[in-house]
């Protein structure tokens, strides 16, 4: 009896996540191989109207846990219900984006499932015994480990921009099931008081499509202005090295990299970055990337598609003038 491909949806603000949306897509395509449904399990209050989004992109049911004390992510609560919902309904795999939640709740969830997690994987295909199989980049992205498992539920985090979003298609239809939220007292040790959100017109560093970041070379904080104004004419987010980070000129939330976030743009600008390979670790799957150095020598510009040997204070205002025309015309 086929118990399905869940992927545990993540929503902020009622908004769901890019991430969720490329599982829905990919998991989509496992599902037509495997003959197993795909089901989107969305937490939260006042979810209901998400499960249209969710049926348009891919679901085959929409499982919806709408209480209170899911209005806003905490692990101890996010773990009881779906610890108790898997071991009712034994899919045969959970997948989660490797976001700040689903790096926080699958390792949490494994564990109380007695189960496996491949985490921060970046490739899921169906290999020859019809297992699902997961690629996952080890050594800072040297070398790629491959896993599966034949304990079920199978359980991975998906790296964000891993896959592409299919359009979403109006007229599919997904059965809706309603379940309650069984949430132990024990796992309400915690509970969220307030959330504090630091308002940015920029996009999140890991939803990005374009990323403009800035290294040493931009030789301090207050330079920083000139890749925010790139990155708002091209609608960028904005990102650091590890040593602008240690610096103090940006907060680590910025930082790209191995201890940073992994982000795959379409679109990487690398301004006043060397290129150490714990950098590349975290943005060199981005589809095109682009280099300003002064350093032709620069190890960045063994990866990148387009390098500018010169100065960046001199390049990143002209390619900003360039964006604007385009964007005005
Ligand atoms: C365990 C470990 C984890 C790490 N994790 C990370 C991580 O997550 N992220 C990360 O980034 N690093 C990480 N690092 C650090 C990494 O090794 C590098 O030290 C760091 O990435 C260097 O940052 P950078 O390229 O900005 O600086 P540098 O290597 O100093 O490079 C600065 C570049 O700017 C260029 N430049 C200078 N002035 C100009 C100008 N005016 N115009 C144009 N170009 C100019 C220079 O030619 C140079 O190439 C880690 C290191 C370790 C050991």
């Amino acid at each position: 009896m086929a118990k399905g491909i869940w992927v545990i949806v993540e929503q902020r603000n009622l908004q769901i996540r890019k991430v969720s949306l490329e599982l829905l897509s990919q998991g989509r395509k496992i599902a037509d191989e495997t003959g197993e449904p795909l089901v989107a399990v969305i937490l939260g209050q006042g979810i209901e109207a998400l499960a249209k989004t969710v049926a348009e992109s891919g679901a085959d049911k929409v499982i919806l846990i709408d209480d209170a004390k899911l209005a806003e992510y905490t692990t101890g609560a996010y773990t009881s219900v779906l610890n108790k919902l898997i071991r009712k309904e034994e899919p045969q795999a959970v997948l989660l984006g490797n976001t700040a939640v689903g790096k926080d709740l699958a390792p949490r969830l494994a564990q109380r499932l007695g189960v496996g997690l491949a985490s921060d994987c970046t490739g899921m295909e169906i290999d020859s015994n019809n297992f699902l199989n997961f690629k996952r980049p080890i050594y800072a992205g040297k070398a790629f480990a491959h896993l599966t498992s034949n304990v079920r539920p199978i359980m991975a985090t998906i790296r964000p921009n891993t896959f592409p979003v299919a359009p979403p298609d109006a007229a599919r239809q997904a059965e809706v099931v309603k379940e309650a939220a069984e949430i132990d007292s024990a796992d309400l040790a915690a509970i969220l008081k307030e959330v504090a959100v630091a308002a940015s017109k920029r996009p999140e560093l890991t939803e990005a499509n374009i990323i403009v970041s800035g290294g040493r070379g931009m030789k301090g904080p207050e330079n920083y202005v000139i890749l925010e104004a790139l990155a708002d004419v091209i609608g960028a987010a904005v990102g650091a090295s590890r040593a602008a980070v240690d610096s103090g000129w940006k907060e680590h939330k910025f930082q790209v990299g191995q201890t940073g976030k992994t982000v795959a743009p379409t679109l990487y600008i690398a301004c006043g970055i060397s290129g150490a390979i714990q950098h590349l670790a975290g943005m060199g799957s981005s589809k095109f990337i682009v280099a300003v150095n002064k350093d032709p020598e620069a190890n960045i510009f063994n990866v990148a598609d387009y390098g500018i040997v010169g100065d960046l204070f001199e390049v990143v205002p002209l390619l900003t003038e360039e964006f604007k025309k385009l964007v005005n015309e």
